[in-house]
């Protein structure tokens, strides 16, 4: 569904309706809904006035698409015939000098750096041994136990956090929320500033990142108590952090003149890129934000909808194994590109139609394509080979994807997992 704004009257408007004074139809397009329909706000308005129809949302007069095509097109001329804008209160929270509302050239060379960062010798050479190294950490904690253990800050932290786990005659429950924010946001956090997983400072970065989240999509209402005061405090904590970090990158570079460069995006941006200390700071958090909720809910997602369909994890089994097979055949320990590439049923290379590729746009389309979509394919493929293989797993209490709007499980996706 894609918003886009009109701001000259007597248009050949399409049908709609203004909603209440101020508000529109915000609360009623907001309203969550199962994440496996387009909900029963724009069900009845599809219905009343079809695919495309006027409305009022956030404040501004709207026109709400539903039509794949036009959303495609709006997309592909993103700058030329149509400019993105979001509420004011997301800027407010993401920054103004965040890639995601930032327009024109500012965002080209955002979009650069980032691009540059996830690039395909990157993905081959640095991500894909981290994306496996990160997947493998969370999936033995759930029969070892969290390295957590190990640090009692850390400890504190984990018991506030989402995740829960224990351990009963081999079946181990386990919060997947939970663990797929860690491992994806472990990940970012690795390669965008190189913070180890499972440290206090790392710990206390995810967990500002909750509150965060819940903001970005809130009433801007600037009183203590609200999501968005509350997300407002937690960027200014996650500022201090990233600057803090970045204090002590400049302080190691002084002192090592030249000398070995550390690899990752905040080195990068400090030694070639001419953004300032503000511009950075955005571009950190921001990137942080786009790069693990995201992919996080794509593979609880994808965990949640394998489970009732025995045949397809029947089938991703056997690919698994196949490439496994071939792996320890060649006396390696860890996965090549070659065997990624090999993963064709896992990334639905074969039956998909022209009908389906044209619809689908999960990453979006044109000048904002996502960025980060082939890390966050290579994240999910690379998790799912080490989940299938080392586990079965099955709900442990009915949980079903709400839009909210983001998408969220709200118990948390309990899953039991019995090691293979
Ligand atoms: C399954 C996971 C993901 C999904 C579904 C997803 C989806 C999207 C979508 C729909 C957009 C376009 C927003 C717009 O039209 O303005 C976007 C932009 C972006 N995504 Fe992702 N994303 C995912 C994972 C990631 C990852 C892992 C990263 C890594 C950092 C990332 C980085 C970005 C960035 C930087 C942009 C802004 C691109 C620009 O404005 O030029 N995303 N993503």
């Amino acid at each position: 569904v894609k918003l886009i704004k009109w701001k000259r009257k007597q248009l050949n408007l399409p049908p709609g309706r203004r909603g209440w004074p101020f508000v529109g139809e915000t609360f009623g397009y907001l309203k969550p809904h199962p994440a496996t329909s387009v909900g029963q706000f724009m069900e009845q308005h599809i219905s009343r006035y079809g695919k495309i129809y006027r409305s009022n949302l956030f404040g501004e007069p709207t026109i709400v698409s539903a039509d794949a095509a036009l959303n495609r097109f709006v997309l592909q001329n993103e700058g030329k015939l149509f400019e993105c804008s979001y509420p004011s209160s997301i800027g407010g929270i993401l920054g103004k000098w965040s890639m995601l509302v930032l327009v024109g050239d500012m965002h080209r060379e955002m979009r650069m750096i980032s691009l540059n960062f996830m690039n395909n010798v990157r993905l081959r050479s640095r991500l894909l041994p981290e994306v496996e190294r990160h997947s493998l950490l969370v999936l033995r904690s759930w029969i070892h136990g969290s390295p957590f253990s190990a640090l009692e800050e850390a400890k504190k932290a984990l018991k506030k956090s989402l995740c829960f786990l224990f351990n009963m005659n081999r079946q181990v429950f386990v919060n997947l929320i939970g663990f797929s924010l860690q491992f994806t946001f472990n990940l970012m956090a690795k390669n965008i500033m190189s913070m180890e997983p499972y440290e206090a400072k790392t710990e206390k970065l995810r967990l500002e990142y909750i509150s965060f989240m819940k903001g970005v999509i809130s009433a801007p209402l600037k009183f203590p108590g609200t999501p968005y005061w509350k997300a407002l405090k937690s960027r200014s904590n996650i500022l201090n952090v990233i600057e803090q970090k970045m204090q002590e990158r400049w302080q190691e570079m002084r002192e090592q003149e030249g000398d070995e460069e550390v690899d990752d995006l905040l080195g990068w941006c400090l030694k070639h890129s001419n953004l300032s200390k503000e511009q950075t700071l955005d571009l950190l958090l921001s990137l942080l934000f786009a790069g693990h909720e995201t992919s996080s809910v794509a593979l609880a997602s994808a965990i949640f909808f394998l489970e009732s369909c025995p045949e397809a994890v029947q089938e991703l089994r056997e690919e698994h194994s196949e490439i496994e097979r071939k792996k320890l055949q060649r006396a390696e320990s860890s996965l090549t590109w070659e065997d990624y590439k090999e993963m064709e049923f896992t990334q639905c290379k074969n039956g998909v139609t022209s009908t389906t590729t044209n619809n689908f746009m999960p990453y979006g389309g044109g000048p904002r394509l996502c960025a980060g979509s082939e890390l966050a394919k290579l994240e999910l493929a690379v998790f799912l080979h080490h989940l299938v293989l080392s586990y079965r797993w099955e709900l442990a209490e009915p949980d079903h994807p709400l839009a909210f709007p983001f998408i969220e499980f709200p118990k948390g996706l309990p899953i039991k997992v019995y090691p293979i």
